[in-house]
């Protein structure tokens, strides 16, 4: 059996924090506020992932209540989303997702976040599809208030 779902979520931008993408941490001038480590990109792809499985989201076994998950890796989030859909049987079968950020460019750290998320994933990076897009200086992502991602997620079992 085979199933897809979506996610999406946004962060805000802020002077002070680190930016976390896809694992991975990129230079530039302002970072992602959140509880966790804020990668917007996991977060997206882990509701996409729990979605297809009809296992609630990210907020529902993470709260951002919790001092456990303060400061959290977004890595550890995405093991354990693939370890709560393998105890329904599923596992992933591939990821589309789009970030969309007027800044910093993407495209040059695209291949170290395939690597990383499919090395915690344990699949290809082949798998793991990442675009960018600026969103031509509009709404709250053009104006470099915030970074939100999109994804899809195919699972199976
Ligand atoms: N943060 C971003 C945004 C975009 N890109 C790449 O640039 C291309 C053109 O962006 P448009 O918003 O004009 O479509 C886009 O297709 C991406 O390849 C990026 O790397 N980082
Ligand atoms: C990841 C969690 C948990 O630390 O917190 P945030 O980093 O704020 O991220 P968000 O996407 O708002 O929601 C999920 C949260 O429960």
């Amino acid at each position: 059996m085979i199933r897809v779902g979506m996610g999406y979520d946004v962060h805000q931008l802020v002077s002070g924090r680190d930016l976390w993408m896809g694992g991975i941490k990129i230079e530039h001038t302002m970072g992602l506020l959140g509880h966790s480590d804020a990668d917007v990109l996991i977060h997206a792809i882990c509701d996409a992932i729990l979605g297809a499985a009809n296992m609630r989201d990210i907020g529902f076994h993470f709260p951002d209540t919790s001092s456990e998950t303060e400061g959290m890796d977004s890595k550890i989030i995405l093991r354990k989303t693939i370890e709560l859909i393998a105890t329904k049987g599923y596992r992933l079968v591939n990821i589309d997702a789009t970030i969309c950020a007027q800044r910093p460019k993407m495209n040059p750290h695209i291949p170290a976040m395939q690597q990383c998320m499919a090395d915690v994933i344990g699949t290809d990076p082949d798998n793991i599809s990442i675009k960018a897009t600026t969103t031509e200086r509009l709404g709250f992502t053009g104006r470099e208030e915030g970074i939100s991602a999109y994804a899809v997620a195919l699972i199976e079992k």
